[in-house]
């Protein structure tokens, strides 16, 4: 029996592919597995039980995903199951940001009571008026699940897409349309766009990728989109951009205190993933990914550990050992199995950066002794018995 424990409402359609082995728990202690949105579990301490963290979602700056790695603590995301319900905010921000729908929609609600309100709108309208979308620049920062989404629509809507990702995944690239400019430098993204929109992880490396100096280069009455995280523009400088004329509207899905309330700002309240459909693709890729993982040591779209596939195990045992990707290893693992007389009927090592990941099936069950002693080797941070 396992048990699982949720720390954000997870949509029931994923939950329902749990099975009778399963079993919802309210607290953490005793769980093998978290299912997690945004909440913050950077200052939280997980039980040695919890084995796995799925996010069902993309972006994981809310997981301490490198602690997890240390403790063989297998993190999972759910990649491009929310990119859709992102894309279309996206495009409606473009919208929202180009003529002034918010404001006419609330004018109209505030005259409601007006009796020549017909004659008052047709009087009024044009301080809503705006511009389209069709015929402009857009830069897309970032043409990975949403990024590439967003490039083809917006390109099937007329806009000339200028796009920008130096580390682009081949299945992104192929997904692209041939109308999408390639372009090498963010400099010609804010030279020459007139919506710039973002899509790149919150990493160390991205963190207020859009600052003073970038925002310099970009082209007068800029319109920016943030759809990723707040902490990817500098805010202070975007207020001042934004106040001076430079930055016509800045879209963003993230609200705090610096934004919310700010003329030329259009704040939504992190709404990119919550449609129903992202809402239930991204909590059954979750389910499904816990499930493969505990009850067969599967990794598949996890953040901290390397895609490892064996199947479903046909020999008499299986287990698996989250460690270090150092030399000598394998060569220990399979020296204490051999002195056990333990017969390996099939293995596979993966890496992934400083981390490797091994699953063993074995001819006959391992003795505690046995897997006392892996768990013992330096570098090796959790050994599980699969089956
Ligand atoms: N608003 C929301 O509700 C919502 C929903 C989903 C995702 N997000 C955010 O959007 C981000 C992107 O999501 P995704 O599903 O497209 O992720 P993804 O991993 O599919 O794509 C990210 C892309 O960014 C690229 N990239 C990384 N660093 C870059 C850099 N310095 N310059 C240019 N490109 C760079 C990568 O190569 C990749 O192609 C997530 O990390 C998350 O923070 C927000
Ligand atoms: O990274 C993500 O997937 C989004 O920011 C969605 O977050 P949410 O699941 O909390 O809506």
């Amino acid at each position: 029996m396992f048990q699982y424990h949720c720390l954000n409402p997870i949509a029931e359609k994923g939950l329902g592919l749990f099975n009778e082995e399963y079993k919802k728990s309210e607290d953490l202690q005793e769980c093998d597995a978290v299912l997690v949105r945004s909440a913050k579990m950077h200052d939280m301490e997980l039980p040695e039980s919890v084995k796995v963290i799925a996010r069902a979602g993309a972006g994981v700056n809310n997981i301490p995903v490198k602690d997890c790695a240390e403790k063989g603590v297998v993190v999972f995301n759910t990649p491009g199951a929310n990119a859709n319900g992102v894309k279309e905010l996206v495009l409606a921000g473009m919208l929202l940001a180009s003529r002034d729908i918010v404001g006419g929609i609330e004018w109209v609600a505030k005259e409601k009571d007006q009796e020549d309100i017909d004659k008052l709108a047709e009087k009024q309208k044009k301080q809503f008026a705006g511009c389209e979308i069709m015929g402009k620049k857009l830069g897309i920062i970032g043409l990975g699940a949403i990024g590439a989404m967003v490039a083809n629509a917006a390109s099937a809507l007329g806009m000339e897409v200028y796009g920008y990702d130096p580390y682009i995944s081949i299945d992104a690239a192929w997904n692209l349309s041939r109308t999408i400019k390639h372009i090498k430098s963010l400099d010609e993204i804010y030279s020459q766009c007139d919506y710039i929109t973002i899509h790149v992880p919150l990493l160390d490396s991205t963190k207020e990728m859009i600052n003073k100096e970038a925002l310099d280069k970009m082209k007068d009455g800029v319109v920016l989109l943030n759809f990723a995280r707040d902490l990817l523009v500098d805010e202070d400088a975007l207020i001042e951009a934004l106040d001076s004329g430079k930055v016509k509207k800045y879209v963003t899905d993230f609200a705090n205190h610096t934004v919310a309330g700010h003329k030329g700002i259009l704040v939504t309240p992190h709404l990119g993933a919550s449609t129903e459909e992202s809402e239930e693709n991204c909590a059954v890729m979750a389910v499904k990914e816990v499930r493969d993982f505990l009850e067969n040591g599967n990794i598949k779209n996890s953040v901290n550990f390397p895609n490892c596939d064996m199947g479903t195990c046909v020999a008499v045992g299986r287990i698996a050992i989250c460690h270090k990707n150092i030399p000598n290893m394998i060569s220990q693992f399979t020296k204490i199995l051999g002195a056990e007389g333990l017969n390996i009927a099939d293995m596979t090592n993966k890496s992934k950066g400083e981390y490797a990941y091994t699953l063993i099936d074995l001819e006959s069950t391992a003795s505690k002794e046995a897997l006392d002693e892996l768990k013992a080797i330096e570098g090796v941070s959790r050994v599980r018995v699969v089956k």
